[in-house]
């Protein structure tokens, strides 16, 4: 068991880089963060070679459920993959410096392109549960007040102090998701939008989805955009999904009530789906060197 920390050095994610790789040849070039419910993803490696978040150096372990703790090296249709089968929330008591110390890992590791999952409460009224919208911009709500992942001092190894956000999402990766999304007959539940954080683990009050709504958010969560920062701090290319797992409730009179139950059901619903998605992405970025 290792002690853990708020702050994590260049040297301390390299020790814990080099402490998988001395273990695995896997050598990945794309990392994977599975949302809640969304850990079959994982499943889909070949030749894994997995540990378990309590026994890697500074990782913290996971504690919701839906979100099994593992991390996974193996292939994905030959291309080496490295995949969180769970992700860390600040509202499980972690700062925000360790909820994405996997990104500097994962940066370490080889990693350049970084697919993300989450599932998320939709907004937009267009939107129904069983969507996916891939994510084409983020309002931190968190962030916007200070709970920035970069705060503290900056390691130039890493990145630049102040990094641009404004092409966080990779506008070719988005539209290659799209493209595949229509050669698998998905452009019924394909949407785009923007995704909002929030810092749960209560889920919104009905003022406070309106209000999030009106500011531009299409959906709802938890997680995903501090890794984000995290990620294209240290110069890795993005994509995200959100899958709408839920209707946020925008209206006194309905008798809905969000719940983590119905976020893992309709996880199970779409995971197949899901998953030839990020799969045929992970081909096609393997066939296309602009994109890794
Ligand atoms: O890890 P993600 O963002 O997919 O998890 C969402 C947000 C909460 O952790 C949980 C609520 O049901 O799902
Ligand atoms: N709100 C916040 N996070 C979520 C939701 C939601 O409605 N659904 C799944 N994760």
């Amino acid at each position: 068991m290792f002690q853990l920390k708020d702050f994590y050095s260049y040297d301390d994610c390299k020790g814990t880089a080099d402490w998988l790789m001395a273990q695995t040849a896997v050598r990945p070039t794309i990392g994977i963060v599975c949302g809640s419910g969304l850990g079959g993803l994982a499943d889909m490696l070949k030749d894994q070679v997995v540990f378990n978040y309590k026994d890697i150096p500074d990782f913290p372990e996971s504690t919701v459920h839906g979100h099994a703790g593992r991390l996974v090296f193996g292939t994905l249709k030959g291309r080496p993959c490295v995949c969180m089968q769970g992700r860390f929330h600040q509202y499980e008591g972690y700062s925000i410096q360790k909820i994405t110390l996997p990104m500097r890992i994962f940066k370490l590791l080889g990693v350049q392109t970084v697919i993300l999952t989450n599932a998320a409460g939709g907004l937009n009224e267009d939107f129904k549960v069983g969507d996916v919208m891939i994510i084409k911009d983020h309002i931190n709500m968190p962030g916007m007040v200070g709970f920035n992942p970069l705060v503290g001092s900056n390691d130039n190894r890493f990145g630049v102090r102040f990094p641009c956000m404004s092409d966080a999402y990779d506008k070719e990766l988005r539209q290659l998701a799209m493209n595949i999304a229509q050669e698998l007959g998905y452009e019924d539940f394909m949407k785009e939008g923007v995704y909002c954080v929030v810092g749960g683990p209560s889920f919104e009050t009905i003022a406070e989805s309106r209000l999030v709504h009106r500011l531009g958010a299409d959906a709802v969560g938890m997680s995903t955009a501090p890794e984000v920062i995290v990620a294209r701090h240290c110069g890795m290319r993005v994509f995200a999904l959100s899958l709408i797992t839920n209707q946020s409730v925008m209206d006194y009179d309905s008798e809905e009530k969000a719940n983590h139950e119905e976020v893992l059901q309709t996880g199970k619903h779409r995971a197949e789906q899901l998953e030839r998605l990020v799969s045929t992405m992970v081909t096609r970025i393997e066939h296309n060197n602009n994109y890794a």
